[in-house]
């Protein structure tokens, strides 16, 4: 088998040290030659760095080579994958992507809703920058995306790459919502075959079956809908807001009960719902800075402080795990299938070709082989297709500089509707966001701007 070249692109990430377990758990699936860190925050990047190069050091003496950089360079040349998990702005962005719409009565939210648009707006420029650099120095490199909003970052890519056969965009959230159904079914996650379609952070199971072909679908419906749903994966199996998510699962299947939901659902089929709980001084940014971020950074200090990784409480995550055994499938022509975002071209028969759904795919070398749907039924179609508008409409405002795109596309979302609250909305986020976001003019201004271009 041979040995990949891995970069971690953000590896300052919250993410970086269950990655890193994680690639030791999957070492005989995804064996490595090296791994390269880069982040553009070198500060960040250290702690997490040194931390993990006394994790490997202890627990996968065989890799050959581990360091950090800010050089673009040095960290892109002659890699076989990069991952790439960067959040332009970092979480405080994230807080104002939550605050702004609440402030207004809606959602706020760092994928769905106006909190989608705010930090999709920022992602896209930096992960163009960056693919076109990983380009420059690895052709030929698997770039594995699961930067957010994924949905929003798949259709810029989409256009800005429309060649690039090698860029793939993934979601944990159904692999992890899979991990509770192994929970209910007694089976590991690895044993169950999906049938999955939808957006990202926006889609259904219809279908659950073991490797033996059995269906398991109603088994994992009457004990939602008797016992209720809860988180399972050790990242969120004790975080309480992931528990009132997973536990929405229920509401939601009760409410409709043909498909299984993505947890993510929650948000557009009860918005109102959704904002009357939140805090808008203590939303999930906040949680975050205040949890996930402050344990990582302390237990990162620990291992530093002690130049031991014992006594630390280091853990395998579904998100990591996820992500080595895409890479590995990708890799080494396994063929194993997993749910990733992919251009639809006829998956769902009755939805548009280039929309960037998210479905079963079967992984080889040669690229995801995704599974016909055929065609969907009213309702998903109907939710999808305002979704996918809303999705378009935001990246078309960031290529061509549109303040009336975003202002439709906000409008179309469900969790908006009412077209003056959108604008309150979007001139709040171009407020919170002027070091980030690409200029937005007005139909006069572009006009004006067309005009100048005629001269
Ligand atoms: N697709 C999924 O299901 C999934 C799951 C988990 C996390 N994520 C995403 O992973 C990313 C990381 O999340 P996090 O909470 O750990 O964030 P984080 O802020 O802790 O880490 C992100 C890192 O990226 C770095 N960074 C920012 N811009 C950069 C750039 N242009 N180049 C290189 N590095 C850059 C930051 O300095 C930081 O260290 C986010 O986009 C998050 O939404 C996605
Ligand atoms: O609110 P956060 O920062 O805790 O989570 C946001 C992310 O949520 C999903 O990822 C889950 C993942 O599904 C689960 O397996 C585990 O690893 O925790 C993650 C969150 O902590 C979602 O899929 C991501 O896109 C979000 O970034
Ligand atoms: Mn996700």
């Amino acid at each position: 088998m041979k040995k990949q070249n891995l970069v971690v692109v953000g590896a300052g990430s919250t993410y970086t040290p269950g990655m890193i377990m994680s690639l030791i758990e999957e070492k005989k699936n995804f064996p490595l030659k090296s791994i390269t860190f880069y982040d553009t925050n070198a500060e960040r990047q250290e702690k997490v760095a040194k931390a993990c190069e006394i994790i490997l050091k202890e627990k996968y003496p065989e890799l050959e080579s581990f360091h950090y950089t800010i050089s673009k360079e040095e960290a892109f040349t002659d890699v076989d994958f990069a991952f790439v998990q960067i959040r332009t702005g970092g979480l405080a962005m994230r807080e104002k992507d939550e605050q702004i719409p609440l402030s207004h009565g809606c959602v706020g939210q760092e994928t769905c809703g106006p909190g989608g648009m705010g930090y999709g707006l920022r992602s896209i420029g930096d992960m163009i920058q960056l693919i076109k650099e990983i380009r420059q120095y690895s052709p030929e490199a698997w770039i594995l995306n699961y930067t957010n909003p994924a949905a929003i970052v798949a259709e810029a890519l989409r256009r800005a790459f429309p060649e690039d056969k090698k860029i793939l965009n993934i979601c944990d959230m159904p692999a992890a919502i899979m991990v509770s159904y192994a929970s209910i079914l007694k089976k590991e996650i690895w044993d169950l075959v999906p049938e999955y379609f939808g957006l990202n952070h926006f889609g259904w199971f219809t279908k659950m079956y073991d490797k033996e072909g059995n269906d398991l679908t109603d088994e994992i419906k009457n004990h939602i809908l008797n016992k209720g749903f809860l988180p399972e994966d050790s990242e969120i199996v004790n975080d309480p807001s992931w528990i009132k998510t997973f536990k929405q699962v229920k509401t939601m299947l009760t409410d409709f009960p043909e498909y299984l939901p993505n947890t993510y659902l929650q948000y557009y089929l009860y918005p109102s719902d959704m904002v009357s709980k939140e805090d808008v001084s203590n939303t999930r940014a906040r949680q975050v800075i205040n949890g996930r971020e402050q344990r990582v950074h302390q237990l990162c200090d620990g291992i530093i402080a002690n130049g031991t990784t014992e006594g630390a409480h280091l853990e395998v995550d579904i998100h990591g795990c996820y992500m080595i055994r895409v890479a590995a499938s990708l890799a080494y022509n396994n063929g194993d299938i997993f749910i990733v975002i992919v251009e639809n071209n006829g998956i769902i028969s009755n939805l548009q070709d280039d929309a960037m759904v998210e479905v079963p795919a079967m992984l080889t070398n040669r690229g995801p082989k995704p599974f016909a749907v055929g065609k969907i039924p009213t309702f998903y179609k109907g939710m999808i297709e305002g979704q996918l508008a809303y999705e378009k409409l935001v990246v078309d405002a960031y290529f061509e500089n549109d303040y009336n795109k975003a202002l439709q596309a906000l409008t179309l979302n469900r969790t908006v509707v009412d077209a003056p609250v959108a604008r309150n909305i979007l001139d709040d986020l171009i407020a919170a966001n002027e070091n980030y976001w690409p200029e937005l003019k007005k139909e006069r201004e572009l006009a004006t701007d067309k005009d100048l271009t005629l001269v």
